[in-house]
């Protein structure tokens, strides 16, 4: 009987859908489910993942294992369990949904040796490659014809290894390189007297005695001792010097002193019904919903403290980088340096790193952003997501996983806790509450007293009626002249980055736009044109490329435009903008919200990432210019997202027992999302909103799922999608469902890609996935299948 391993190859190819069985070579029979191997596919060694064991009789034609990578399984059971979960939810290979427990995604590359075995006879007839090959172990391709370069090298080893006098080994090149580090430490067992021993060598003399104190230290902390006096005392048997693996940690200088709050009735409240679940060992979903500066943290904080008492781990997720920050201050404040950070921002690296600390149980606190959900963690006990209303926390490319579905797998699997917060909760999970399926826990009122800000609305249609054209309306302008001279501090939100947002020819009207996408080009401050969808770039032309008019026209105010007006409105205030090209760099994000704490700056200025879950004391006014462009877009969920959207921002505003002031300028100041976020009232605008989803049939009440299809070419993008909407009405004959389109997507070309969309609506959404698989629409290349889509569009 033969081992055999069924095997799904980390790869992102949906038609690779099945695994492929390999043989488990004797040295390898420890192999089990969920490791991590390499094997030989096509002609290429790629990463691949255990998924199944089987002893067979015949194994005719199937290759071996080449090699493992890891140490011990990558998948227990419950991340094995997930991976099936999302693979069969959303549509995907189970390759692709393994891969996502991988950091970089990137596969390993192998390399391959020659390896002399060792003969009876000691090699008197055998060639001088054999020879070389036994004096110098093994050796790839490259280095052997090297040295032997008049041989026909590939003859020779081949007849070698016919003869079975070599044989081939694989040894995995990985791509995350370990860091080391040299430590000096002291003898334990020298017994010479170092005072009378290095009575003439003061240098030598201190470092002993240092070391006798301190055992064992990094040998970058003793650059005052030169290498020689190391040396020395490393030949006398004092000390030696170690090379060591390390574990990076980019956050390890972080600085921070414990903080303990004394909680209230409502954190109380919300703590203890968490931890009885917690008690029970079962999986359970709470969904808890504070208004903005509750203290949602401190109950998140104290959960973790009770999951680690428990010597379980946690997974804290916000939804962004930009947020990561806070979130990571405010846990080191309580729990030090058990924290690890995962996002996509660290190096692989640095990821690798981390989760090793995690196997090694040396931390157990992760904070990250949406693929830190697939932390390999051996002891799950909570994932806490905090903004669960977030979008980013929906995946948009293949596979189309949400996070808080991803979680909710998890934790049923691993019978740990869910704990979704929000301050706008989105309407599936506060419906859910409502239905009992998850526990609702809500924070009611801000910490200290502090009030709710003031909302005020401005009617940009009034501004215009005056005759005024600037962005900035009479009374923000007030608004922040006010808070410039009360030396507090304002952040404004305008979600456009760049300078203008277009560029028209005034003579025939023509827009400049990119040439792979079917959106105008923004101009920014570099005197550049560059489209916000696929980063490519041109200069601006001198004249209109339609009619070679000279009239060029710079409209709309981005970013860069902002900021430059505020100085000129405001010279003497200090002015700090934040949108993503200002935060390329690693750790961008937190030297600007750093330095906008220390109040450095007055203003900050920025795209939405300004407007989310920060807590900064000073900060008195909020102002949301960009509104409209949210609330306006023709999709079912854009009152929910303004509504969250001014609810979050306004929400940063007098958090510290200062009133807040917001101003939102809008030229629909009677939108229900504007009306109902000025009153800070959640409830009312869940039920209006909930009716109009009803009438509708959109969710929570119905589920969705979205066909994309695409081509280079429009005409024939169109008839396929005809076709498949045809195709479908005959699939779902027999489903209660509604197909609507093909319609194009909101973006209709992008990266010289065109669009087309096919929305289903229903409640049998299982049955519907089941036929799309039925007749392989999944696999099908020019199509992607977006289950639960964020937007319609
Ligand atoms: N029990 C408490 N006593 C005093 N201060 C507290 C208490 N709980 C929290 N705070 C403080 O109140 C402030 C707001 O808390 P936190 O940032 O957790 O609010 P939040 O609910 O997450 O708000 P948002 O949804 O706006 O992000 C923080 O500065 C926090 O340190
Ligand atoms: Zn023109
Ligand atoms: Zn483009």
């Amino acid at each position: 009987m033969n081992k055999v391993a069924k095997i799904f190859i980390n790869m992102p190819i949906k038609t690779i859908a099945k695994g492929y069985s390999y043989i488990v070579p004797d040295q390898f029979s420890y192999l089990d489910i969920g490791w991590r191997v390499c094997v030989p596919f096509g002609h290429q060694y790629l990463e691949g993942f255990v998924v199944e064991i089987a002893f067979v009789e015949n194994c005719d034609g199937l290759k071996e294992v080449v090699a493992v990578i890891d140490k011990s399984a990558w998948f227990n059971q419950e991340m094995m369990d997930t991976a099936k979960w999302i693979a069969s939810y959303y549509l995907c290979s189970l390759g692709e949904s393994m891969r996502l427990f991988i950091p970089g995604k990137k596969s390993i590359s192998v390399d391959l040796f020659y390896e002399a075995i060792a003969l009876e006879e000691n090699g008197i007839n055998c060639c001088c490659i054999y020879k070389y090959l036994q004096a110098n172990g093994p050796l790839n391709l490259n280095c052997l014809k090297k040295y032997f370069p008049t041989y026909d090298m590939e003859k020779v080893l081949e007849r070698l290894l016919s003869e079975g006098k070599i044989k081939k080994v694989y040894k995995i090149r990985s791509r995350a390189k370990e860091k080391f580090e040299k430590f000096v430490m002291i003898n334990e067992f020298c017994d010479k007297d170092p005072n009378i021993y290095l009575k003439n060598k003061p240098a030598q003399l201190r470092l002993v005695n240092l070391m006798l104190t301190k055992r064992k230290l990094p040998r970058k902390t003793l650059m005052e001792f030169s290498s020689s006096v190391i040396h020395a005392l490393e030949k006398d048997g004092f000390i030696h010097v170690v090379n060591e693996r390390v574990l990076r940690d980019s956050y390890k200088d972080y600085h921070f002193q414990m903080v303990k709050k004394s909680l209230n009735p409502s954190q109380e409240n919300a703590i203890e019904q968490v931890t009885a679940k917690i008690c029970e060992k079962k999986h359970d979903t709470f969904l808890l919903y504070g208004v903005t500066g509750s203290g949602k943290t401190e109950v998140y904080i104290n959960i973790v403290e009770k999951i680690r008492k428990l010597d379980k781990q946690a997974i804290i997720l916000v939804p962004e980088i930009a947020l990561a920050s806070q979130m990571i201050q405010r846990f080191k404040e309580n729990f030090s340096n058990d924290i690890v950070v995962m996002h996509s921002k660290l190096s692989i690296e640095e990821r690798n790193d981390a989760i090793e600390r995690l196997h090694n149980k040396e931390v157990g606190i992760v904070i990250g952003a949406r693929s830190a959900v697939f932390v390999p963690l051996d002891d799950l006990g909570v994932i806490i997501i905090d903004e669960e209303h977030e979008v980013s926390y929906k995946q948009e490319e293949r596979p189309y996983y949400h996070t808080r579905e991803v979680a909710k797998m998890r934790t049923f699997y691993s019978n740990a806790i869910l704990l979704l917060g929000s301050a706008t909760p989105s309407l599936e999970s506060y419906y859910k509450a409502q239905c009992s399926e998850y526990k609702l826990l809500s924070l009611p009122k801000r910490v200290n007293n502090s009030n709710l800000p003031s909302v005020h609305i401005v009617d940009m249609r009034n501004e215009l009626a005056k005759g005024k054209r600037s962005i900035l309306s009479d009374d923000l302008y007030a608004l922040i002249k006010k808070t410039l001279e009360n030396k507090e501090q304002i952040i404004i939100l305008l979600n456009r980055r760049g300078h203008s947002t277009f560029v028209l020819c005034r003579e025939c009207g023509h827009i400049i736009k990119c040439n792979h996408c079917d959106v105008p080009m923004v101009y920014h401050f570099s005197g550049i044109l560059r489209c916000h969808y696929c980063d490519s770039v041109k200069t601006v032309p001198q004249e209109c490329p339609h009619c070679y008019s000279r009239y060029i026209k710079y409209f709309g105010t981005g970013t860069q435009k902002l900021e430059e007006e505020l100085y000129r409105l405001f010279p003497n205030a200090s002015v700090l903008r934040m949108d993503r090209d200002t935060t390329t760099k690693k750790m961008a994000y937190e030297k600007i919200l750093d330095d906008f704490r220390k109040e450095k700056y007055q203003i900050l200025l920025g795209t939405q990432m300004v407007a989310k879950g920060h807590d900064f004391k000073n900060v008195t006014a909020v102002a949301i210019l960009s509104i409209d462009s949210t609330i306006n877009i023709p999709d079912f969920r854009a009152a929910e997202r303004g509504f969250q959207l001014l609810t979050q921002a306004s929400g940063r505003a007098g958090r510290h027992g200062n009133q807040g002031n917001v101003i939102v300028q809008t030229y629909n100041p009677c939108h229900y999302a504007i009306t109902h976020a000025k009153e800070h009232d959640f409830i009312s605008f869940y039920h209006e909103e909930m009716n109009f989803r009803k009438i509708l049939n959109y969710p929570p009440y119905n589920q969705l799922l979205k066909i994309i299809i695409f081509d280079m070419v429009e005409e024939i993008l169109i008839k396929k999608a005809e076709i498949l909407a045809r195709k479908l009405h005959l699939m779902m004959k027999s489903v209660k469902c509604n197909i609507i389109g093909p319609f194009s997507a909101n973006v209709v070309k992008v990266k010289d890609i065109y669009k087309m969309n096919i929305l289903i609506k229903s409640r049998e959404m299982g049955k519907i996935k089941q036929l799309l698989c039925e007749n392989e629409l999944d696999k099908r290349k020019d199509i992607t299948i977006d289950v639960d889509p964020m937007n319609s569009l």
